[in-house]
Order: C-alpha cells, then sequence, then structure tokens
C-alpha cells in the first residue's frame, strides 16, 4: 500500500485553516480532520469525554491537554489507511509530544496572516448558530445581508469574535503556538505561508503539495472518497 501523507495546519483565528484544509482535502484526498468538529460530534453524541469538554468549551477555555489527547490520538491511531490534514490540534506543546509519539507528520504547514488582516476578517465573521454554517461579509457574503442562506433564519456575531475580545484571543495564540512552530521548524517539516488573502496563499501549497504527495496516492484515495 501507499505511504500516507499525515500534515498539521497551524495558523491564528481566522487565518484560514478551514477554508484552506477544505480545498486540501477536495484536491488532494486528504481527510480533513478538525478538532473542533470532532469536539462537536463528541458532544452531540454524549460521550463521556464530550460531556466533560462541553464543560471547557461553555466557558470559552481550552480543553485541557490530557482529555484532549484522549480523545484525539485513538482517533489518529485508526486512521490505518487514510492520509489526513489535522486543523485546530496541536494546539499546545503537550499537545504536540503527544502527537509526535504517535507518528512521523510529513509536514506542517503554518499560516502566518498580519494582525490587522485577521482582526479584519473576523470582524466581518457572521454565523448562522444551528448549522454552523459561517459567513464573511467581503470575502463570501451571505445571498441576503444578515440571513442564512439555507434557512432563511438571522445570522449573529460570536462574542468572540467581537473587536473587544480578540485581540487577546491573537496574543494568546502567538504565546501558544510560538514553541510548536519552533518544535516543527527544527525537525524541517515547518512550512510557513504569508500573506492577506487565501488565494494567493493557496496556488504556493497547492504546489507544494503536489510536489510532496505521490499522484498514485491522491489516485488511490479519490477512488475510495467516492
Ligand atoms: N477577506 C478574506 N476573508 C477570508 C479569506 N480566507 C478566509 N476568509 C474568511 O475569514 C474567516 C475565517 O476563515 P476560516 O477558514 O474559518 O479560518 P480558521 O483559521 O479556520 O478560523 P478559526 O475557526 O477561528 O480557527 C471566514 O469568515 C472566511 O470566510 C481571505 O483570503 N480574505
Ligand atoms: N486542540 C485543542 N485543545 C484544546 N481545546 C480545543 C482544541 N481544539 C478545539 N478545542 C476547543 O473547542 C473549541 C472549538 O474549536 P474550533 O472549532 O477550532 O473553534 P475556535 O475557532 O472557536 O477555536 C475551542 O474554542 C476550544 O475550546
Amino acid at each position: 500500500m501507499s505511504k500516507l501523507f499525515r500534515a498539521v495546519i497551524l495558523g491564528p483565528p481566522g487565518s484560514g485553516k478551514g477554508t484552506i484544509s477544505e480545498r486540501v482535502a477536495s484536491s488532494f484526498g486528504l481527510q480533513h480532520l478538525s478538532s473542533g468538529d470532532f469536539l462537536r460530534e463528541n458532544i452531540a453524541a454524549k460521550t463521556e469525554a464530550g460531556v466533560l469538554a462541553k464543560a471547557y468549551i461553555e466557558k470559552g477555555a481550552l480543553v485541557p491537554d490530557d482529555l484532549m489527547t484522549r480523545l484525539i490520538i485513538p482517533r489518529l491511531e485508526q486512521m490505518t489507511r487514510h492520509s489526513w490534514l489535522l486543523d485546530g490540534f496541536p494546539r499546545t506543546l503537550a499537545q504536540a509530544k503527544a502527537l509526535n509519539s504517535i507518528c512521523e507528520l510529513d509536514m506542517v504547514i503554518s499560516l502566518n496572516i498580519p494582525l490587522e488582516t485577521l482582526k479584519d476578517r473576523l470582524r466581518h465573521r457572521w454565523i448562522h448558530p444551528a448549522s454552523g454554517r459561517v459567513y464573511n461579509m467581503r470575502f463570501n457574503p451571505p445571498q441576503v445581508q444578515g440571513v442564512d442562506d439555507i434557512s432563511g433564519e438571522p445570522l449573529i456575531q460570536h462574542e468572540e469574535d467581537k473587536p473587544e475580545a480578540l485581540v487577546a484571543r491573537l496574543r494568546h495564540y502567538k504565546d501558544m503556538a510560538k514553541p510548536i512552530i519552533d518544535l516543527y521548524r527544527a525537525k524541517g517539516i515547518l512550512h510557513m505561508f504569508s500573506d492577506t488573502e487565501t488565494d494567493r496563499i493557496w496556488p504556493h501549497i497547492s504546489s507544494l503539495l503536489s510536489s510532496k504527495i505521490p499522484t498514485d496516492l491522491t489516485d488511490a484515495q479519490r477512488a475510495t472518497n467516492h
């Protein structure tokens, strides 16, 4: 069987991790694993870990490392036949070390987006709370201002995306991410992308992945995904 490809995407809130991960998944057949989606699935299914995690998320706190790794590591260990791109994990150095202990990453994509751009983007992010659909009043606005395209229900803005909460969140990310980025740089697998637009970053990520992922792998995965 072809060798699996395992990658992580790092970046501050609003840097475009979710947007780019979706493009990687559809162009290269990698499975997009989002820690936030995975937590929400566990919360919805009322698993023991999901119930514990919910209390932290509702307070706006990170899920503690031991609980988070207990949730995500077995999930990754099950992925013996699919290549993946992990988004939202690791978020701390302890999580990065836990990940290291179970697999050898092939690549780390780090998005380095100017602070002013992040503030500007998140200020314009609106969501439909029932479905989790995300809009950006400039980049991908809804068809009718303030209203979800599918349900017609009103959109809201996250407390944490309001300007007052933003600067603190972005500073916190920087402090947490630095040792993780240093670790991956030392391993020689870090690729940093700096720009203000996802559409300008994407061609670089796409050509990097094309050079690293054997085509027989992407073909094989597309076949299993269909
Ligand atoms: N203006 C602009 N907005 C963008 C661009 N790329 C993504 N966005 C928007 O910026 C917001 C954040 O993008 P996401 O892909 O959700 O970013 P993320 O890094 O996953 O964010 P978190 O979930 O907060 O960690 C969304 O509203 C996107 O639609 C871009 O190049 N320009
Ligand atoms: N790797 C992680 N470590 C700890 N907590 C996490 C992790 N990933 C996600 N979470 C928790 O789940 C919440 C939702 O995650 P996510 O969907 O990535 O959205 P956000 O952009 O709000 O951080 C986070 O706010 C955090 O409480």
